[in-house]
């Protein structure tokens, strides 16, 4: 679900709030939705602060829903509650601690400013999972940091941290204090300000010499490391797909790699891996011992039992 609440007379707070990463479910999808057109029409709110419950602001869309077409569609689609976020006619900040990745990334990249904290990480690791960043980021990243740092962030997934955010222009302010209290400062301060500019799906790519000859090499060098991954190689499509289309355009042909990807093989075979990692550190012994109540022993007494000693 989502938690709205106004503080200081105007900025409407919109708190992620299904732990423990906040992941997207449909409950949530809908009370973001909700929320997001309770701000849009309360002629008290003059800006939005979107943030994560008790810490992160957001682990990305619900893995669990994958592979669960009722799930999905029991919520509203993230692409539909994206445009909604960027097309507020009143400034949207998301204030980033934790982590902001994937479907938590792509929400932050629709709002009009993001602010992080200094030990937050952001990332669309979404290629680990056979799939790319599906509900706009492989369209908006690109327009925000450019073609090469984007390209980079989407096909390798990797977790980029609050410093390098800030330095590639992912992240418009770090703070060491309260994010959320000072996201809600600056929202108060743009409150009235032109947003035209800070909406990504406004703006273009920016321009990239030599640009058909940039992706025949970057789909080259995807695919030798790709071994056989369908994912890696639809992440580059997708972002050339921002490169070269108008927005819209973009967006009908990341729905097409996605929708293709979410069904595969390999997107099935990374999410078992996903979960089936988690589970193996829930271990139990036949004598009924278990990962979350065991503590280890205290030691009384301790010997040598041997010595090796070897020369060469
Ligand atoms: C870094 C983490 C977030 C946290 O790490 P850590 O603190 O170490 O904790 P963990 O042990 O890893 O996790 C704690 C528990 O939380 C669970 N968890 C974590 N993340 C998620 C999540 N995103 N969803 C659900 N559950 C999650 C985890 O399993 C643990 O629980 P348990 O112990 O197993 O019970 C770390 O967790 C991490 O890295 N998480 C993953 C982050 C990630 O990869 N995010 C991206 C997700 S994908 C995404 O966001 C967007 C994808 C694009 C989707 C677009 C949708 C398109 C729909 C098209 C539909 C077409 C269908 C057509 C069907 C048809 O036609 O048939």
């Amino acid at each position: 679900m989502a938690q709205y609440r106004i503080v200081s007379g105007s900025v409407a707070v919109i708190s992620i709030q299904n732990p423990p990463v906040n992941a997207l479910s449909a409950a949530v999808r809908n009370g973001l939705l909700l929320s997001v057109r309770t701000a849009s029409s309360d002629p008290l709110v003059r800006s939005v602060v979107i943030s994560g419950h008790n810490g992160p602001f957001c682990g990305g869309a619900d893995i669990k829903e994958f592979g669960n077409v009722s799930h999905l569609e029991s919520g509203p689609h993230l692409v539909e509650i994206f445009e909604s976020v960027e097309a507020l006619a009143k400034p949207v900040v998301a204030a980033i601690e934790g982590f902001a990745l994937g479907g938590g990334l792509e929400l932050a990249l629709a709002c009009h400013y993001r602010f992080g904290h200094s030990e937050a990480r952001v990332g669309l690791p979404e290629v680990s999972l056979g799939l790319l960043p599906g509900a706009g980021g492989s369209q908006r990243l690109p327009r925000l940091l450019g073609v090469r740092a984007a390209l980079d962030m989407i096909v390798t997934g990797r977790h980029v941290a609050a410093g390098e955010a800030l330095n590639l222009g992912l992240l418009d302010r770090v703070t060491d204090g309260n994010t959320v209290d000072a996201a809600v400062r600056f929202a108060q301060s743009v409150e009235g300000k032109p947003l035209d500019d800070r909406r990504l799906g406004n703006r273009p790519c920016p321009p990239l010499e030599n640009i058909d000859a940039f992706f025949e090499d970057a789909l080259n060098r995807v695919r030798g490391r790709a071994r056989g991954a369908a994912a890696p190689l639809a992440c580059v499509q997708a972002v050339r797909g921002a490169a070269t289309l108008p927005f819209l355009q973009g967006m009908a042909l990341e729905k097409r790699l996605v929708e293709t990807l979410m069904t595969s093989g390999q997107a099935q075979a990374s999410r078992y891996c996903f979960f089936t990692e988690r589970g193996a550190a829930r271990w139990t012994t036949p004598t009924g011992a278990r990962w979350d109540t065991c503590r280890a022993r205290p030691i009384s007494t301790a010997a040598v039992i041997g010595i090796y000693a070897s020369c060469i």
